[in-house]
């Protein structure tokens, strides 16, 4: 593993790490190469960083010395991460947001990719619709039924431990009312075992929002590009461009939090505007295309893998593996062809003694059919 703090002496960090006031006062002073994508953006003018995320970016830093002083110790680097993880709860989530620690969410649809998702110890793990387009084959996101989503739901939750589970209320489930959308949330917590619904709109779904924190239900609001009304967004494009819907996606923003929102996640919006509603916030908001001014970021997990097709413009795609999975079925396709597969290594043995039997009675089947013999000997030898 490389690290920005690659310069720092190993018994410097760990000096500094137990000393953290000093430590973040080193960090400030030192290097501009430990400060990057700030710089860029004060060059530009575009907006000015705040106090937190200043604060947030010395936190980053401090996160990697102590990730590298654990390289240092005697334990297995993940060994304390993978296996002790706590439960990530409402309390976890407002404890990062005041920390300025940035809150990692990502999608999963099925058991595996929950698995992975809490094993990586990610904050929140979304059961979000885009599973339609990506797991499902649908051509939008509103095509899924609540049956499907809550199928859905359910391997996701048997895989996740830790990480707080939310799921999108499926387009057509939460719309027509308040109380339509209370039946509809309660079947996502008890058939779907999640434990908070999302759901996208802004001031018009307050109402609707309310009913839900009331009764005890966790709500994740979603502005910007709400890919559910993306027929009459006319497609998926970027929200709040102008000054007047930047105008209306922070009255949005502010009556989400004022109808009991956890949390919002801002899809697509341009990132002063999504900084700004950020800092006129209480709660986090959690960034898709959304700058880095926001409390957290999501992405979508076949997005970042390079398991989808066509990716969006914010997406940063960590690794290509349907690439890599082709390959592999193309060579294992070959192997069964050319008879390479199955290999010895990948068969059974049996006892030699019972081989030797086996032997002797398949050679007698063969007598027998030979000699036209149609009376069953092995029965009489057992
Ligand atoms: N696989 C997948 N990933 C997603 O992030 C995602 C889905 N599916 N389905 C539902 C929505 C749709 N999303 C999208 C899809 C495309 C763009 C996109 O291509 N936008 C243009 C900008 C267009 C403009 O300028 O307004 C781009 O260049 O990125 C954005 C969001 C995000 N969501
Ligand atoms: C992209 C995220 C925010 C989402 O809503 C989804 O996965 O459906």
């Amino acid at each position: 593993m490389s690290f920005v703090t690659s310069n720092l002496g190993a018994s410097k960090v760990l000096q500094a790490a137990t000393r953290p006031r000093s430590l973040l006062r080193y960090l400030s002073t030192s290097s501009a190469a430990l400060r990057p994508a700030m710089t860029p953006l004060l060059l530009r003018g575009q907006f000015q960083p705040t106090l937190a995320q200043q604060q947030r970016q010395e936190k980053q830093i401090r996160h990697s010395t102590q990730t590298q002083v654990r390289e240092y110790s005697s334990r297995p680097a993940d060994a304390d991460h993978h296996h002790v993880r706590p439960k990530v709860t409402l309390a976890t989530l407002r404890k990062l947001h005041k920390r300025n620690e940035p809150i990692t969410v990502m999608t999963a649809h099925d058991f595996p990719t929950g698995t992975l998702v809490d094993k990586a110890g990610i904050d929140m793990t979304l059961v979000g619709d885009s599973l339609a387009m990506v797991a499902l084959g649908y051509t939008s996101t509103s095509e899924i039924t609540l049956e499907e989503m809550l199928h859905h739901c359910r391997a996701v939750s048997r895989g996740t431990r830790s990480s707080f589970l939310v799921a999108d209320m499926p387009f057509g489930t939460y719309e027509t009312n308040p109380d339509q959308a209370v039946s509809n949330a309660v079947r996502m917590i008890k058939e779907g075992k999640v434990e908070a619904v999302k759901l996208e709109g802004g001031k018009e779904m307050a109402p609707t929002i309310a009913r839900l924190t009331q009764v005890g239900i966790p709500v994740l609001g979603h502005i910007g590009l709400t890919p559910q009304r993306q027929a009459s967004l006319g497609g998926y494009k970027v929200q709040g461009k102008t000054v007047a819907k930047a105008k209306a996606m922070i009255d949005d923003a502010l009556a989400l939090q004022q109808a009991g929102c956890y949390a919002v996640v801002l899809e697509a919006v341009p990132a002063p505007v999504a900084t700004h509603i950020t800092n006129l916030l209480s709660i986090p908001t959690i960034g898709i295309g959304a700058g880095a001014g926001c409390s957290g970021q999501v992405l979508v997990q076949q997005d970042m893998l390079g398991l989808y097709g066509r990716v969006p413009r914010f997406c940063k795609t960590y690794r290509s593996l349907a690439d890599d999975i082709v390959g592999a079925l193309k060579e294992y396709s070959a192997d069964v062809k050319s008879g390479t597969f199955p290999a010895e290594e990948h068969t059974y043995p049996m006892p030699q003694e019972e081989l030797n039997r086996f032997m002797e009675f398949v050679g007698r089947q063969d007598d027998e059919a030979v000699n036209g013999n149609s009376s069953n000997a092995a029965a009489g030898h057992a």
